[in-house]
């Protein structure tokens, strides 16, 4: 292997124009060994591709049982699935990525207005690390920016201004995702026995709803870093928007990675940890990790859950003598505080709260 100087740091991604002339990952992003992504390790299997058009096309019709059957399929088995013919205009869907892609691409200067290491700053830009042996942090390969989104256009946190429409584009998008999120959230309820809307009512009054958009640099040696760390989704849904044409996203299946290629004009679909908490581990709140390419890479997941203040726990249909109760209740703000502490490992978080802890 060639040497690599470990006083060549990098703090921010020098993408725009000279990221071609990046031709090593600097020290500080490189991964120990066994840490790295082992990318010939792929499984050949893809994630279940579920089409939604029947929704569109009568959205007010009771879902057909086979519907309902492959969302819970999926759900059961992965955890993931992709959705066609979801009913979100797909020219919004582009002009979304572009919108958050323009932000990625301002100066350092500009985005760092946003930087913020507090957690709870409602607007927050950032770079991700991970904690390895002896307690070091390995920088990834990625740049976030995290926000809340509402289905309504008064946004109360301090949205970017630049790009100049950034605002406009998030209210339109958030509005779409509000719907899809109901949409989807009732075929998951019907799916496991439960009412239509079980799991929306859930998730309380006031549910959370995040928004992560994940900028990948295109990255000179792939095989030494990620770009984001193996993780489980701490909140109920998340609704993937990526980038067409550049893979990055695989999700582990029997401990094998499976790659999730981009279909054009879909969204991935994933259960976070409150429903696999909900539906006592029915559902599989999965993990998946993205690794980095030599082409640039655009994700936006919109992040669904429950209150701060609403009580989560197994749903007592999915308590039996076979299936024993394997969480305890708790406060979804509890659950959170403990995502918290685990930030840059995120070994344990379920099993903070299981009954028999
Ligand atoms: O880039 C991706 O597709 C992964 C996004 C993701 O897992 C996340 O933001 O939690
Ligand atoms: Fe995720």
């Amino acid at each position: 292997m060639r040497s690599r100087d470990p006083t060549v740091k990098m703090t921010s991604f020098p993408w725009r124009s000279d990221a071609t002339s990046v031709s090593q990952v600097p020290a500080n992003f490189v991964l120990p060994e066994d840490k790295r992504p082992n990318l010939s390790d792929v499984s050949c299997l893809s994630i279940p591709i579920i089409d939604m058009k029947e929704m569109i096309d009568d959205p007010d019709r009771n879902p057909s049982p086979l519907l309902v059957e492959a969302i819970a399929r999926a759900c059961e088995d992965y955890g993931f699935f992709q959705i066609v013919n979801h009913g979100v205009p797909e020219e919004l869907c582009q002009r979304m990525l572009k919108t958050v892609t323009k932000f990625f691409e301002l100066s350092t200067e500009e985005k760092n207005k946003f930087f913020s290491d507090d957690v709870n700053k409602e607007v927050r830009f950032f770079s991700r690390y991970l904690k390895v042996e002896n307690d070091e942090k390995v920088s990834m390969w990625s740049e976030v920016l995290y926000h809340h989104w509402h289905p309504q256009e008064d946004f109360t946190p301090p949205l970017p201004k630049n790009p100049p429409e950034y605002r406009e584009v998030i209210a339109e998008y958030a509005k779409e995702i509000g719907a899809l999120v109901t949409r989807l959230l009732s075929l998951i309820s019907q799916g496991l026995g439960l009412e239509k809307d079980c799991l929306k009512r859930r998730m309380g009054e006031t549910p959370t709803r995040r928004l992560q958009a994940n900028y990948y640099p295109p990255c000179p040696e792939p095989e030494l870093t990620l770009g984001l760390a193996p993780h489980t989704d701490f909140n109920a849904l998340t609704i993937v928007n990526q980038s067409d044409g550049v893979t990055g996203l695989q999700v582990n299946k029997d401990g094998k990675w499976v790659a999730v290629d981009p279909i054009p004009n879909s969204f991935v679909v994933n259960i976070g940890d409150q429903i696999q908490v909900l539906s006592n581990d029915k559902y599989k709140s999965n993990l998946h990790r993205a690794v980095t390419n030599k082409h640039r890479r655009v994700s936006l997941a919109m992040f669904y859950g429950p209150g701060k203040d609403t009580e989560i726990g197994p749903i007592e249909n999915f308590i039996d003598e076979e299936h024993p109760r394997v969480y305890r209740n708790y406060r979804y703000a509890e659950f959170m505080e403990e995502y918290h502490r685990q930030v840059g490992l995120r070994k344990r978080l379920k099993e903070a709260f299981r009954f028999d802890n």
